[in-house]
């Protein structure tokens, strides 16, 4: 096995060592360099373990912990990151010699911005969603995961797809497509380390002690496979060199926009949504100490979501060369979306009747609630704006921006934040947080962070939808387009600062993450067959 593994490396080494010669372009290059180190790192690493008594193999009867530590100090990490250059780029629209011309081409708003949409959603939102469903999957199935180390090689693949993503973006590379910037290259990797996440994540269900596989589970496997699609099809492209980073579309024109938003919409609805409801459905109950309010009403909205959502893609693409049946299709598979979103969140808060008290006294129990109803909320906003007549206000304004945000901080962010909380402890042998009253803090910091932001961009966004429109008696455009922009700094100097109170919160968690970790130690958890074999 060594071997196999040295030589694969070896070959690894040896292409990237020639990529960083011959290589088209600066991102390019840059990778290249990149791969040929870790590669050779590791080929060291393998070479000098040969001659060792391979180490033994972790006990069977114990859970496999240790990569969601791993997650879980990734996911604060990357969340740092990726809120910092939101709060970043916000002010740079506010206050546009922030594009620093000592800092171009590098540092300008269209480069940062992808890296902030990615960091959040993949590096903040991913590492949640893979080490929360790596703790889930094993305590629902009752066993450790499945594949040995495999979980440790998806976790240090998927960091390395996002530094390759990132630093891409710093460099210029880019395929155009909104949330699938990376080229294809990194989109390779990225389906390699999926497809070990699949299995890593399959293989435990399968193999599982209890009868049942959790609803949690359905969710986050339903975000896995529906990812893993949607990642192919919509990166089909073919490189202009094997040494270069740019490709070409395999998709064009009006079909390549509807591949695009076909895949934008449900990385959305199963990478934003999906996976999260994973979360919701393991974390809210265990926090609120009570059953989920109804086994039925998850199998019902879990089968309509997964049906609607994937059909809802075209309402990106109003008033676009789309026919118009293909909008409207669109839009009436996302108005009927409504029902399952709300399915899930009246489930969720649901959850907690009779537990209702534990507002009062739980912080946690409080994210997870705010959450909920962020879910609400832009699962609401979300199906008004694919209405053909308001989208037609909303579109192009910051309308959109706020119904991104109002789900992403209020919903993604709250409920991360939660079980961050939830998980240190446990991982690290505390009976609770360091501290509760910074959890108390960063629940408000962030709350009021989110309302600044969202509010701040409602108004905006209608204002300059009205200004646009704006035609006097004689039927001419009232406001040139620069009117508009003016008309919103004040708008962005509110949503800058809704941004800088969101960070400020999410630097407090990660110093009482710090201190718990601190205080603690990681510990080994035993799955129920230890207990199983000392009762017999
Ligand atoms: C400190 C918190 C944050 C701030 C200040 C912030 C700020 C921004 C800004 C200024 C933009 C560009 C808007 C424009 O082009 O007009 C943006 C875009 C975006 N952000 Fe954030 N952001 C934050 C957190 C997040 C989080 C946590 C997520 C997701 C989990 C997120 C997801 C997105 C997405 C998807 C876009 C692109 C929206 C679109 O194209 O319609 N952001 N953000
Ligand atoms: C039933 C649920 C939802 C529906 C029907 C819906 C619908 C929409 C519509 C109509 C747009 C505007 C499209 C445009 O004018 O360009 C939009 C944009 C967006 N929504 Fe939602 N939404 C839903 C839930 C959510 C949730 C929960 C999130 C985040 C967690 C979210 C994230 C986004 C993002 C990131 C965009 C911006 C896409 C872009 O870059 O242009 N949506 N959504
Ligand atoms: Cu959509």
């Amino acid at each position: 096995m060594n071997y196999v593994k040295l030589t694969l490396l070896g070959c690894v080494t040896l292409i990237a060592a020639l990529g960083a010669n011959w290589a088209h372009d600066l991102s390019y290059q840059v990778h290249a360099f990149l791969i040929m180190l870790v590669s050779a790192y590791l080929f060291l690493q393998v070479l000098r373990q040969t001659d060792e008594v391979a180490s033994p193999a972790a006990p069977m009867d114990e859970y496999s912990d240790g990569v969601i530590r791993a997650g879980v100090i990734a996911t604060a990490f990357w969340g740092i990151a990726g809120f910092l250059v939101g709060t970043f780029i916000a002010f740079q629209l506010a206050f546009p010699v922030l594009n620093f011309e000592w800092a171009q081409p590098f540092a300008n708003f269209g480069r940062l911005r992808p890296l902030h949409t990615s960091a959040v959603i993949f590096a903040f939102g991913g590492n949640a969603l893979i080490c929360t469903s790596f703790y889930v999957v094993q305590r629902t199935s009752g066993v450790r995961l499945w594949g040995g180390k495999t979980a440790w090689f998806v976790f240090w693949g998927y960091q390395l797809f996002i530094v390759l993503a990132a630093t891409g973006y710093l460099l210029g590379s880019t395929q155009s497509k909104e949330y699938a910037e990376p080229e294809w290259y990194v989109d390779i990797w990225l389906t390699i380390v999926w497809l070990a996440y699949l299995a890593v994540f399959l293989g435990t269900i399968v193999r599982r002690r209890e009868k049942h596989i959790y609803v949690a589970n359905w969710f986050y496997l339903a975000f896995i496979i529906t990812v893993a699609m949607l990642h192919v099809v919509n990166n089909l492209s073919i490189p202009v060199s094997f040494w270069g980073s740019k490709s070409v579309q395999v998709f064009a024109g009006v079909q390549d926009a509807m591949t695009q938003w076909w895949y934008g919409h449900n990385a959305v609805g199963f990478f934003l949504t999906a996976g999260f409801l994973g979360m919701m459905y393991y974390f809210v109950p265990k926090q609120a100490e009570r059953p989920v309010y109804s086994y039925k009403l998850s199998i019902i909205h879990f089968w309509a979501l997964i049906f609607l959502y994937i059909w809802a893609g075209p309402h990106h693409l109003h008033y676009t060369a789309l026919p118009d049946w293909a909008a409207t299709l669109g839009m009436v598979f996302s108005i009927v979306l409504w029902m399952p979103s709300w399915g899930g969140m009246i489930n969720g808060l649901m959850t907690l009747q009779g537990a209702w008290d534990k507002l009062r006294t739980d912080p946690i129990m409080r994210m997870f609630v705010l959450s909920l109803g962020f879910y609400g909320m832009s699962t609401f906003e979300g199906p008004m704006m694919s209405i053909r007549a308001v989208n037609s206000l909303s579109h192009y304004t910051d309308w959109t921006i706020g119904h991104v945000h109002s789900g992403a901080l209020g919903w993604n962010g709250m409920i991360t934040f939660a079980c961050l909380y939830f998980l240190t402890p446990r991982l690290w042998g505390q009976k609770e947080m360091h501290s509760m009253r910074a959890i108390s803090w960063h629940f408000w910091l962030a709350t009021l962070g989110i309302v600044l932001y969202a509010s701040s961009m409602w108004v905006s966004g209608i204002m300059e939808g009205l200004m646009w429109r704006e035609v006097d008696d004689q039927g001419f455009l009232v406001n040139a387009f620069a009117d508009t922009v003016s008309a919103k700094f004040p708008m962005y100097v509110v949503r800058g600062l809704g941004g800088v109170m969101f960070l400020s919160g999410a630097l407090i968690m990660v110093w009482n993450i710090w201190m718990t970790i601190r205080a603690g130690k990681p510990v080994t958890t035993a799955t129920p067959a230890r207990y199983a074999v000392a009762a017999e």
